[in-house]
């Protein structure tokens, strides 16, 4: 069963800027003279070779630098680059004050000249993102997103000739073929037996770390079916039920679309069989165990115990507090 459980309360306490804001952004998608006026008076983001210009804050974490178009138009041209470089740009959003946010990723320019001239360092995402503001993060995966897909897509896959971008570049084209940006859809759940919940390492994850399960979708499944046939492949369980949470955009490896679910299993068939081709270990955790890991901050140091969680970025971290909290309200009896 599906249950939305997240409110939209931002959109409308702000309604009437919000609205202006997404049918500016969907105009410059469509109409290519309207966006390169929005270019000259709009805000960069950069990368460079896809790691994107950062800047460390006082308090140990990083934030995006965004420069004018102009200052960095003045910037590529002090550097002697070529100033169409700018068409490549891509459109990323729209500022709360209203201005249009675009990425450009400057590989050909020297990095250390460029991090001199912009102020800021270039820093590979995945070192990155979780150093970055929740409110910020998801901007720069996107634009880091757009680029990648800009810089794999130059030509048709039915025809073999290149392709051509609108100026947002949110689309390319080979005569009547159009391609749009690709997503994978993920669906990922916090699976729980009513008492515990259940997690899961892969051999990649950092020492320590257990987080919910996910899986891509095949072709044609429903999100239910995937969830379903995710489970018992890598742990050999069948769900009960299922409920939507929330999604997010998730970066790496690629980008996934990842949609954020609660289900459950019967208490009388919680034994595990993990594919071990797929899982490392999995593992039912206690309410108490989860809330302790919920607090630690930094990895556990090597050779120490203890359970530790996704950062707080990834949509299982949220998944999981969900599942604490509503655990804890039941045990209370609210
Ligand atoms: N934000 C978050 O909180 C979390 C995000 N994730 C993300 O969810 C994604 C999926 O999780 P994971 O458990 O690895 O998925 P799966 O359990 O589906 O296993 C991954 C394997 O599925 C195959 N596969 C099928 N379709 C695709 C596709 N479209 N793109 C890539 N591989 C595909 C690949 O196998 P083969 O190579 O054999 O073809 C791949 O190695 C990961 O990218 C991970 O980063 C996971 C957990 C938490
Ligand atoms: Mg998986």
């Amino acid at each position: 069963m599906l249950r939305p459980v997240r409110t939209l309360a931002p959109l409308s306490r702000c309604c009437s800027s919000f609205v202006s804001r997404m049918r500016f952004v969907d105009r410059l998608k469509r109409d290519d003279g309207a966006c390169a006026a929005a270019l000259q008076s709009g805000q960069m983001f950069l990368f460079h070779r896809l790691a994107p210009l950062l800047q460390r804050t006082e308090r140990g974490t990083l934030r995006p630098v965004a420069r004018r178009t102009s200052d960095v138009q003045s910037i590529l041209q002090r550097l002697g680059s070529d100033p169409a470089l700018l068409e490549q740009s891509v459109l990323i959003g729209c500022s709360q004050q209203n201005q249009a946010q675009f990425c450009l990723d400057i590989g050909e320019v020297d990095q250390v000249v460029l991090e001199e001239a912009c102020g800021g360092t270039f820093i590979d995402l995945k070192k990155s993102f979780f150093l970055l503001p929740a409110a910020e993060a998801p901007l720069v995966a996107k634009g880091q997103a757009l680029l990648r897909w800009h810089q794999t897509s130059g030509f048709c896959s039915a025809t073999g000739r290149p392709t051509q971008r609108n100026r947002a570049g949110s689309q390319r084209v080979c005569s009547d073929i159009i391609y749009y940006p690709k997503m994978s859809p993920v669906v990922i759940a916090l699976v729980s037996d009513g008492k515990r919940c259940l997690l899961g390492r892969q051999a990649s994850f950092p020492r320590g770390m257990y987080s919910a399960l996910a899986g891509f979708c095949d072709m044609g499944e429903t999100l239910e079916e995937t969830l379903s046939r995710e489970v018992a492949e890598e742990v050999g369980l069948e769900l009960l039920s299922v409920s939507y949470s929330s999604s997010q955009h998730w970066p790496f490896p690629h980008s996934s679309f990842m949609i954020g679910c609660h289900a459950t299993v019967s208490p009388a068939h919680t034994q595990l069989s993990v594919d071990q081709s797929e899982l490392e270990d999995a593992r039912w955790f206690s309410l108490e165990e989860v809330v302790t890991a919920l607090q630690v901050k930094a990895p556990p140091p090597r050779g120490a115990a203890g359970l530790w969680l996704p950062p707080k970025h990834a949509i299982a971290n949220r998944l999981i507090s969900e599942w604490a909290e509503r655990q804890r309200r039941s045990l209370d009896g609210d």
